[in-house]
């Protein structure tokens, strides 16, 4: 990768508390992509955008942000950086315009209304430039936290779960939103829980779990990985063993005999799911019902490690 926009490098965390949040994470953000950190719950995604942003103190590690050193020059560094955090805080009398114009003069630039408009205008808030901030729907607000974090011009754009919470439409919206930012040059990083949201946006995406960043790759390849599904099939009576004529489908038959399961690459162009339908009529299996679960992302960061340490060993 040339000349990458964000370079991060043995960057760790432990808070006072005696918690570990984050282990010595690597990881570089090249110029003008969308980058989606994807981990569960307390896995340090907010710890290490907050560190990048300087809102939090690293225990250690370097940050060059566009080639600035993020502790020595930080002031560069940091006005290079618009962040949308998770909460939204706004002052709720505060009309849309000034909300949005003091955090241009929070970085030291000057006025420049030309260019509020503009980013008012590209998130649909020109209309509500006049309307305070309590008067806003969800959405709405929403937006405003992103005009408020590109009013300095940022080349770099941290998005902390820019959809949780959002009904689907709004999360749309806001998907194409941050497409249109990206092709308008900014860099974007954003966080989620949601492995669909992270195949929806992201060129590249990392792994981030218990702290430790397990993979980072190109969103293809990631998806290629994460495309288990599970069909269960509820048998209509209790199968003592599962029949020759089936092996090429290598069912799991339920510890009570009354569910059989069939692991497919749901992203595949041929399922095997069809065919499995036909061969269990001729097999003379009937079943009541059938549903399909994914796997939960926890399953998929213990599948990923799994495959990480027999990969290391191999
Ligand atoms: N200020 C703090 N003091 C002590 N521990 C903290 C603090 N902030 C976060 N942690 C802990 O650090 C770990 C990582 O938290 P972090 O908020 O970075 O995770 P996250 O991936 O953003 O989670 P979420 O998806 O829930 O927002 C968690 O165990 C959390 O409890």
């Amino acid at each position: 990768m040339s000349d990458p926009v964000l370079s991060i490098r043995g960057l760790s965390k432990r808070y006072d508390s005696g918690t570990e949040a984050l282990k010595t994470v690597d990881l570089d953000i090249e110029r003008g992509e969308i980058f989606a950190l994807l981990g569960p719950n307390g896995a340090g995604k907010t710890t290490l955008i907050s560190i990048v942003c300087g809102l939090v103190n690293a225990s250690t590690g370097t940050v060059l942000v566009d080639g600035a050193d993020w502790r020595s020059d930080y002031r560069r560094a940091r006005s290079r950086i618009g962040l949308v955090p998770q909460e939204l805080t706004t002052d709720a009398f505060e009309p849309v315009w000034s909300t949005v114009s003091f955090s241009r003069e929070l970085f030291g630039k000057p006025r420049n209304p030309a260019k509020i408009e503009e980013v008012l205008r590209a998130l649909s808030l020109w209309d509500k430039r006049k309307t305070i901030m309590k008067e806003l729907s969800g959405g709405m607000k929403r937006r405003v936290m992103i005009a408020k974090a590109l009013a300095h011009e940022p080349e770099i754009l941290f998005l902390d779960e820019p959809t949780a919470g959002v009904d689907v439409e709004l999360r749309r919206d806001m998907w194409a939103m941050v497409r249109r930012l990206r092709d308008q040059g900014t860099t974007i990083i954003l966080t989620t829980h949601y492995i669909e949201e992270a195949e929806e946006m992201a060129d590249r995406v990392g792994v981030i779990n218990k702290g430790e960043l397990i993979l980072v790759e190109e969103k293809r390849e990631l998806m290629k990985k994460l495309g288990h599904k599970d069909l269960v099939l509820h048998l209509a009576e209790p199968l003592a063993a599962i029949p020759p004529s089936l092996a090429e489908w290598n069912l799991r038959l339920s510890d009570d005999r009354r569910e059989l399961v069939y692991r497919f690459d749901s992203r595949a162009e041929r399922t095997g799911v069809p065919s499995l339908l036909a061969a269990l009529r001729d097999a003379g299996i009937g079943f009541k019902d059938l549903d399909t679960h994914e796997s939960s992302l926890e399953d998929i960061f213990v599948g990923l490690i799994h495959q990480q340490r027999s990969g290391a060993a191999a």
